[in-house]
């Protein structure tokens, strides 16, 4: 069939695109109003109660033309996601009048790609300001620029879903006094990316940051004899294969990314795991503070004395105060071989009478505890409407 045939066709999807985006600005304007009415009558801005409502109306209705209701849920979950998000960044914009800066100075890993600075691009476009990327050759050089206020932010990524915890960057934080103002979660989808026009049993040559080899081992496996490159970073992995214009080397790194550099995917989907995502932290010289109706995440630092159950101890004081830990991850402590730091995640605000009693008793049982940061938490779990309910009030 030629391409004419399919014109006219092609002309009224474009049309309604067109008024699909037209549609989804207008719901957005819509949900800031409603932000803006939040903020007047102290109201909470995630009201799960109302997503589910609409979601059981929409996943009928969809039904009624069609649709199903796996799809209707699938979309409707990122257009919520996205107004939470944007709620979210306004009141907590709100609470920090003076935070707002007309440039955002951002230091990241790599370059122009890279999956920082996929991340950085997206969390910085809810807040208000212009961008200006600074990225870096390692982590430590990102936190200095933060220090010598030679950027106002870092993006750091500190846990994936297939690869773990990143250990470098929880040991920055032990000695760093910058403050986490927020996180993000970005997915990861690692594509194998080439210059030229090839096919993968061509490929001799491999280009990636070791977290990206690890994350795709299984896919290595399979690939047999192919040289393996480390590189500081998935930017400067794409840049070196776009530079060699060959077509017997590849870069590991996003689709997205490598586009910014000419290459082509010629494979998706490497991650060992489906669902690979990575978390990122956003730091600041000064904390932030977060509205009560915003739900928030608090990190800790702390070592324990060295006796049995300390830290059973510990975690005991957040289960009384009922709070919930998302995460605990252990460091070593340079210099004193055997010695632990822990970072731990909780579910709450600073300003919450729960948590100043947690950190109260904390403070009586711990050698060392500090807070990192409490920031507005962007993990928006999926509004749980099982479509088989809904069908049946159909
Ligand atoms: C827009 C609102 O805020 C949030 C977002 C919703 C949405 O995008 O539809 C629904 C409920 C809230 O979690 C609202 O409260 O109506």
């Amino acid at each position: 069939m030629s391409d004419s045939a399919l014109g006219p066709l092609r002309e009224r999807i474009t049309t309604l695109d067109g008024q699909l985006l037209t549609l989804l600005a207008e719901r957005r304007r819509l949900t800031n109003e409603v932000a803006e009415t939040k903020i007047k009558h102290h109201i909470p801005v995630r009201d799960v109660k109302r997503e589910e409502q609409l979601l059981v109306r929409l996943i009928r209705e969809g039904q009624k033309v069609g649709l199903d209701p796996h799809y209707v849920t699938q979309l409707f979950h990122v257009i919520i996601e996205d107004s939470v998000l944007n709620q979210q960044a306004m009141l907590a914009e709100r609470a920090n009048p003076g935070s707002t800066l007309p440039l955002n100075r951002v230091a990241f890993l790599g370059d122009k790609g890279s999956y920082s600075y996929l991340a950085t691009q997206k969390y910085f476009s809810r807040r208000p300001g212009e961008l200006l990327e600074i990225g870096c050759q390692s982590f430590s050089e990102i936190i200095n620029k933060v220090e010598h206020a030679e950027a106002d932010y870092a993006v750091l990524p500190i846990e994936n879903t297939t690869s773990g915890s990143i250990n470098e960057v929880y040991d920055q934080l032990q000695h760093t006094q910058l403050s986490i103002i927020g996180e993000l979660t970005h997915p990861i989808k690692h594509c194998l990316l080439v210059a030229k026009s090839t096919s993968i049993s061509k490929i001799k040559t491999l280009y990636a940051h070791p977290q990206v080899f690890t994350q795709c081992s299984h896919f290595l496996a399979e690939l047999g004899n192919v040289e393996v490159k480390t590189m500081d970073s998935t930017s400067s992995a794409m840049l070196t294969v776009s530079e060699l214009q060959r077509d017997d080397v590849a870069a590991l790194g996003s689709e997205a990314g490598g586009n910014l550099y000419g290459l082509t995917a010629i494979k998706s989907n490497l991650a060992n795991q489906k669902e690979n995502h990575s978390r990122f932290i956003v730091v600041a010289r000064d904390p932030v503070v977060v509205p009560l109706q915003v739900p928030a995440k608090t990190t800790l630092v702390l070592s324990t004395v060295q006796k049995p159950g300390a830290l059973v101890e510990a975690l005991l004081i957040l289960r009384d105060n009922n709070i919930n830990m998302t995460k605990l991850e252990s460091r070593p402590i340079p210099g004193n071989p055997w010695e632990e730091m822990f970072y731990i995640d909780v579910d709450g605000n600073l300003k919450d009478g729960h948590m100043q009693n947690a950190l109260d008793n904390l403070r009586k049982i711990t050698r060392y505890i500090k807070v990192l940061g409490c920031y507005p938490s962007e993990e928006v779990s999926p509004t749980k409407v099982a479509a088989a309910s809904a069908l049946d009030q159909a």
